[in-house]
């Protein structure tokens, strides 16, 4: 079955040489092809070509004049919770911070307690409601992290429901285990206790289950120290489990350091770095992983992306979808915050949020860029003067349709 999109007014193709990421000023190459169509075949991009040469085919999308570009990869996400945090955010309306409020039993041990009596079927329906609101939003891969649970079976719950997504929805999903996102109530006076129920638990059960692709901790003060992230990160990698991690939020306190030893497929938030925390990423692998949504809503500093892409790292752009710290899984107003707070220009922004957030869940071999053989997950947008248009008038609503493998996601 062949499809051809045509009347194309831009291609942005993110890369056309089959690079994994984008490093440093890499970031803002931009190949793109003027007047175009592109076909597709069998769900995957068979060819393009500009206006006069388009081939045959058995059915034809309308692009109108509008902009092709590779759906966004949403990299990190908590989109599997119960019930939500609204009246803690008008709590931090009225004064008090996200710390105050976690240290009266808030944040992410309320989350754990919605989430513990809520069954895996109201999980899924929630979740799913979701879900289906982010591909029409342009998402068309994502990562989903368990981490409200904080106890073996409501982990294994979370996990179980994030597998059954991608069971049934059509864009690829990838799930890590965060059993080590707090210390449960249980557990607060006893955190050895628990990084071991985590290590000989949790884990081998998650392991045996094939529930998680990769192995995660939150890595601050409060939360879980340095020695704790390396001896999950060293458990997770001998049941499988390459890792990434949540650190440098609140305190640079030497994890970017122990990630990249013990190379960590992200490093995520990053808003408080020092310098030699981004000379030693950016010599790295790791790709650094920035969270705008989160930096706004808790009003907390932006992560260094010019600084690091400049000293040459790897920078992805995720939304950190999740009820506490972020409550938006909407990855345009991510680009659109990452021009205007985070200096990126629009180039990088839209390169950090497809192919190098593909590269960071090691999925840019199939998506991410508009490259032949690659799977034909796009944006259509409407009609738009140029590509910096699309996070310049944030807010509102550029795209006109979303394909998922080949067909227009309804
Ligand atoms: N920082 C740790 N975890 C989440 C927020 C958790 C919450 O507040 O529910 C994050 O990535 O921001
Ligand atoms: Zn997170």
């Amino acid at each position: 079955m062949k499809t051809l999109i045509h009347n194309i007014s831009l291609i942005l193709h993110i890369d056309q040489n089959k690079r994994k990421h984008k490093r440093g000023k890499e970031l803002g190459d931009f190949p793109t092809t003027e007047n175009a169509w592109l076909l597709m075949e069998d769900g995957k991009i068979a060819d393009y070509g500009t206006k006069g040469s388009e081939p045959a085919a058995d059915e034809k999308i309308d692009a109108k004049g509008g902009m092709l570009l590779p759906t966004w990869v949403d990299s990190h996400t908590h989109l599997v919770y119960a019930g939500t945090r609204e009246d803690e955010f008008a709590k931090r309306l009225h004064g008090m911070t996200y710390e105050q409020i976690a240290n009266e039993g808030g944040g992410i041990l309320n989350s754990a307690r919605k989430l513990r009596s809520a069954s895996e079927e109201e999980l899924y329906e929630a979740a799913a409601g979701r879900l289906d609101e982010l591909i029409k939003l342009g998402t068309g891969a994502i990562e989903i992290k368990s981490g409200y649970g904080l106890t073996t079976e409501s982990e294994v719950k979370i996990l179980r429901v994030a597998r059954k997504l991608a069971e049934n929805f059509p864009i690829p999903i990838k799930t890590s285990f965060l059993g080590a996102h707090a210390f449960p109530e249980e557990f607060k006076d006893d955190h050895a206790g628990y990084v071991k129920q985590i290590v000989e638990e949790m884990l081998p059960k998650i392991t045996e289950e094939k529930l998680a692709d990769y192995v995660d901790v939150f890595c601050e003060k409060g939360y879980f120290s340095t020695e704790e992230m390396e001896d999950i990160i060293v458990a997770g990698n001998e049941n499988g489990l390459k890792s990434k991690l949540h650190v440098n939020q609140f305190n640079s306190l030497g994890a970017i350091e122990i990630s990249v030893k013990h190379d960590a497929v992200s490093v995520d938030h990053l808003e408080v770095m020092t310098d030699e925390d981004v000379a030693i990423l950016a010599k790295s692998d790791t790709i650094g992983t920035l969270l705008p949504g989160c930096s706004l809503f808790l009003e907390i500093p932006y992560g260094p992306a010019r600084e690091l892409i400049d000293k040459n790292a790897i920078v992805a752009l995720a939304t950190d979808y999740n009820p506490g710290s972020s409550p938006s899984g909407n990855m345009n107003l991510v680009v659109s915050l990452a021009t205007f707070k985070m200096k990126m220009t629009p180039e990088e922004a839209i390169s950090a949020a497809t192919l190098n957030g593909a590269a960071a869940i090691e999925l840019s071999d199939e998506l991410g860029s508009i490259e032949k053989g690659k799977r034909a997950n796009l944006i259509i947008t409407k009609p738009l003067s140029s590509p910096s248009f699309l996070p310049y008038n944030f807010g509102h609503n550029h795209i006109e349709h979303v394909l998922i493998n080949g067909k227009i996601y309804e």
